[in-house]
């Protein structure tokens, strides 16, 4: 199947993506939409949209005649026809942009019904319902659940503890369990620096050999052996990173890190991202394994999960 083309129809941002079908009958076929979420695009319930059709528009984007079956309406009407996948990107307002809308990549849907009705100018319109695909991982739906959360916190699902930084963070960090009755840590410091006794790692200043003007001293650690047992505990005390889980796929790594701090070099632990990670996703890294296997249970339900770790 080419690529026929991708048209946009309104100012509203609707566009739809068409593929020439290869049927001589149906001549193209929907494979994309994106969806305003304005209009008359029912954007309430995340899993399913009531797509409006095109045409019978003027200029001034009123509506001044009936839509018909043609143009664009007729790739929907056979995706429908059909019940082919139509790729979805939704729309949606953000308040912190001024202009424009957020659109977010939603998967794949399936046009599951299409009826003609009066619109708002009294003018036929044609109506597609898409359903979205089951089994995906919710995209849209999720950012519409954090865009209700954030008017009120007390919705989220297994909310716990509103944040447990209590004020310590700029933005609220919640706990949240969504997967049994456990509470959460009961005797926990939040704290956002690092508590630590002084480690004596100091740079010493080496002027280079090299002679060249341009060419600053070299800096390198003064060679000290720091003691193999060194923790860094977050158990009682820690930030948010303390509740980062362990996955067998992990999307961060972490690795100690060393910086100056009132002349003095402090060890940390950094988390480093190992892909691209989409908004919202979970961060979890890999905790590694003892020697002859883990000891806990791995619950991280990736599909190379190895079944335990620690
Ligand atoms: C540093 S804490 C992570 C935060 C923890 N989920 C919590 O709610 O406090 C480490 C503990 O979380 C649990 N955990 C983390 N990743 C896990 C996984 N993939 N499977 C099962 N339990 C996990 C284990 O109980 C582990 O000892």
């Amino acid at each position: 199947m080419a690529l026929v083309g991708l048209h946009a129809a309104t100012v509203d941002m609707e566009f739809i993506g068409v593929e020439d079908s290869g049927d001589r009958e149906d001549k193209q076929i929907a494979v994309s939409i994106i969806s305003s979420g304005k209009n008359a695009d029912k954007t309430e319930d995340p899993d399913s949209l009531i797509f409006t059709g095109f045409g019978g528009t003027d200029k001034y984007h009123d509506q001044p005649s009936d839509q018909k079956l043609e143009r664009l309406n007729i790739p929907l009407e056979a995706a429908f026809r059909k019940k082919s996948i139509v790729r979805v990107i939704r729309g949606m307002k953000d308040e912190k942009r001024t202009h424009g809308n957020v659109y977010i990549y939603d998967g794949t849907y399936m046009i599951t019904n299409m009826w003609q009705e009066e619109g708002q100018n009294g003018f036929i319109v044609f109506k597609f319902q898409l359903v979205r695909e089951p089994d995906q991982k919710p995209a849209f739906g999720i950012w519409k659940s954090v865009k209700n959360w954030k008017n009120d916190l007390s919705t989220r699902p297994g909310l716990i503890l509103q944040d447990l930084s209590n004020g310590a963070e700029n933005l609220k960090v919640c706990v949240v369990n969504e997967v049994d009755k456990e509470n959460g840590p009961s005797l926990f410091t939040y704290v956002t620096s690092l508590h630590h006794e002084v480690i004596n790692i100091r740079p010493m200043v080496d002027p280079c050999a090299c002679g060249r003007r341009s060419c600053g001293p070299k800096s390198v650690f003064e060679n000290i052996s720091v003691s193999s047992s060194l923790v860094i505990s977050a158990k009682k005390a820690g930030n948010v990173a303390r509740f980062m889980n362990h996955s067998c796929s992990p999307n961060v790594f972490w690795q100690p890190i060393s910086r100056e701090e009132n002349g003095l070099w402090c060890l940390y632990i950094g988390f480093f991202a190992m892909k691209h990670i989409p908004p919202l996703t979970e961060l979890r890294y890999d905790y590694g394994k003892s020697r002859g296997g883990g000891k806990k249970m791995c619950l991280c339900r990736s599909k190379k999960c190895c079944g335990s770790f620690g």
